[in-house]
């Protein structure tokens, strides 16, 4: 597989981008004109530079508005051509592309268009170049692909090809299957970008819109399997024009396109096996049984913070690690580790965020499987090498530089509290939380199609709809993704008023901001709760009215729930009862969860009121707001 990408999709001045592109494992560039303009330097450096990263120009694009002119613009179109094609001779590249024309002035017609790449063809033929042509979705004449083709196919001209870009196909609801009847040998070039199902002007939508593979909702693995189906061996080339992308890491948004690429091939061929391709051999997704464990990173003088809260939730202190400073509490099935380590990852998880959840353990079918998945899709391996005698479990970088650790029930790593908390005690029924039910990690909103990406890809999560959520001080966009027994939701805000803008910047980053304990008797639950102290968040009365009308409730049952500050949702499935611990003054926070039925959501409507009652709760009694 030959992966390369447009510079227009990474921001930065030139090197940046080259040193981006590169390190990210790509083995080619399309370059756009204006990309290296303002570089201080000839075509020629500039093809060296490319080369010297290890890199190949794949493409040079775009040639705009050349087809069906009448004279004597025709002439002129080609005097432009020319000088296109000296230019490509010094960058060092062989294959232009051209975009259908939106001339005011095209005369259009699929054989006037023919008769003009023919003599384009062999223009180009005669310098050893070549030419692909590209339907663009709002071209004036040709806007689709089997169009384009039908140019191409009655050019004949061995120097003209098709080029194919799963936006422009998939945007206009084109069936990408038709694909399937081109010869592989005549397409020039394939580019790929996903977007957003949002409906907008087209050419607004491809010029702003466009995210990787997998990143937004266009069916791209549909489009690539029908590519694929062609025989076409040349390139798969990412052109996305995006402004987040614009003014991200030129790194990471390089990383996240590779790792796109590797994704969507990865998926092309196990939904189709019968496909030739490239791609080295790596484990096929599998969904995360349970978190079997959650690791807190503080520090000697800080622990009695979060063990307090841990004994508030009726969790028990069930022993102590071998070796290390670490405790472990239990509950149901839930494991949570305190470790109050002043060296290596802990020390420096505490140094960086104070506080924060440093470690997630997924139990998952084969964890040595699951590492090689998460390494070929190009995730960090976390490596502290363990004391003598005790486990190395796989381990990666996840949201904010913390750690997710994957276990299995073979071997070793199946008897990790045994041999690491041997004289541990097993787990009481305590107040009846049984099982982490979500993660909620707080994020810059550039950084949530990325970590999306990183879910659906290396731990095979599948995204439920972005849903908006009302601070009063802003807008949170919060994207739910589950894999199995892992849930996790990544909260995004530019707004830092908001809770978690306020939690964004006092934790120095993403970070777990709360922990959703599963119970299956949220009403007993709670009473054991506050027997125990726990900080509840307490509700205002105007939600119990509103909550009650809205789903008609049984009055009875609204009492109970406003008694015990329970918030309450329904779907078409089933029903979601929640309530919540005040916020730290970090502003983590715990929520208790039921789901009944097949409820599959988070709550999201009674989040403006969590938020209202938190931010109430934060502000000083004797102290109100002006
Ligand atoms: O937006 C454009 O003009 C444009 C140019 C070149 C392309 O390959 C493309 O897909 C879009
Ligand atoms: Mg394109």
């Amino acid at each position: 597989m030959r992966t390369s990408i447009a510079t227009v999709s990474v921001s930065g001045d030139f090197r940046e981008k080259l040193e981006a592109i590169a390190g990210a494992g790509f083995d080619g560039i399309e370059i756009f004109e204006q990309d290296f303009l303002t570089f201080d330097g000839s075509p020629r450096d500039v093809g060296r530079m490319v080369r010297d990263h290890g890199l190949e120009i794949t493409l040079f694009q775009p040639f705009r508005d050349f087809e069906t002119l009448p004279a004597p613009l025709r002439a002129r179109a080609f005097a432009r051509a020319e000088r296109k094609f000296d230019l490509m001779g010094e960058l060092g590249t062989d294959l232009v592309l051209v975009c259908s024309t939106v001339h005011p002035e095209s005369l259009g017609g699929i054989d006037r268009a023919a008769d003009d790449f023919r003599e384009l063809g062999e223009r180009a033929a005669a310098r050893g170049l070549r030419v692909g042509y590209e339907a663009l979705a709002w071209g004036r004449h040709v806007n689709d692909h089997r169009d384009a083709w039908e140019v191409v196919r009655r050019t004949d001209h061995p120097a003209v090809g098709l080029i194919l870009d799963s936006f422009h196909t998939l945007g206009r609801g084109i069936d990408p299957d038709t694909i399937r009847r081109i010869p592989g040998d005549r397409i020039a070039f394939v580019q790929l970008a996903d977007a957003p199902a949002i409906p907008m002007d087209l050419l607004y939508w491809s010029r702003h819109f466009r995210n990787m593979p997998g990143e937004g909702d266009l069916d791209v693995t549909r489009f690539m399997r029908a590519v694929m189906a062609t025989g076409y061996a040349g390139p798969l080339s990412l052109e996305i024009f995006n402004d987040q992308f614009r003014a991200g890491l030129p790194r990471l948004v390089a990383q996240d396109g590779h790792r796109s690429l590797v994704h969507l091939m990865d998926r092309v061929r196990r939904e189709e096996p019968g496909l030739a391709m490239d791609l080295p051999a790596f484990p096929p997704p599998a969904p995360v049984e349970t978190v079997e464990f959650l690791e807190f990173a503080t520090a000697p003088g800080e622990a009695e913070g979060i063990e307090a809260l841990l004994a508030s939730l009726s969790f028990e202190r069930a022993g102590a690690h071998l070796t290390k400073p670490v405790t472990l509490w239990r509950q149901g099935g839930i494991n949570v580790l305190v470790n109050t380590g002043v060296e290596g990852f802990t020390r420096n998880a505490f140094a960086s965020h104070g506080t924060t959840v440093s470690e997630v353990g997924l139990l998952v079918p084969d964890a040595h499987a699951a590492l090689a998945r998460a390494e070929a899709l190009g995730a960090t391996r976390f490596d502290e090498r363990p004391p003598e005698g005790q486990l190395a479990i796989p381990a990666i970088r996840g949201v904010g530089g913390s750690v997710i650790r994957f276990l299995d029930r073979a071997g070793d790593l199946g008897r990790v509290w045994e041999t690491e908390f041997p004289d541990a005690a097993p787990a009481s029924v305590g107040a009846g939380l049984v099982a982490v039910d979500h993660l909620g990690q707080t994020m810059a909103y550039d950084e949530m199609l990325s970590w999306a990406l990183f879910y659906t890809s290396i731990l095979d999560g599948r995204k439920a709809p972005m849903v908006d959520v009302a601070d009063p001080d802003g807008l949170v966009r919060s994207q739910a993704v589950q894999s199995g027994g892992l849930r996790v939701t990544l909260n995004g805000t530019d707004a830092r008023r908001t809770l978690a803008g306020r939690f964004f910047s006092d934790t120095f980053g993403s970070a777990v901001q709360h922990i959703a304990l599963a119970t299956d008797d949220i009403l007993a639950t709670a009473q054991a709760l506050a027997a125990r102290g726990f900080p509840v968040l307490e509700i205002g009365g105007n939600y119990y009215d509103d909550v009650e009308a809205r789903f008609g409730l049984d009055s009875a049952l609204t009492a109970r729930l406003r008694a015990a500050n329970i918030l309450y949702d329904a779907d078409g499935q089933g029903e979601f009862f929640q309530f919540y611990s005040a916020a730290r003054p970090d502003g983590f926070f715990v929520e208790i969860v039921e789901r009944r039925g097949g409820y599959s959501g988070y709550g999201a409507p009674n989040a403006p009121f969590r938020i209202a009652a938190q931010k109430r709760a934060l502000r000083p009694a004797s102290m109100p707001r002006a």
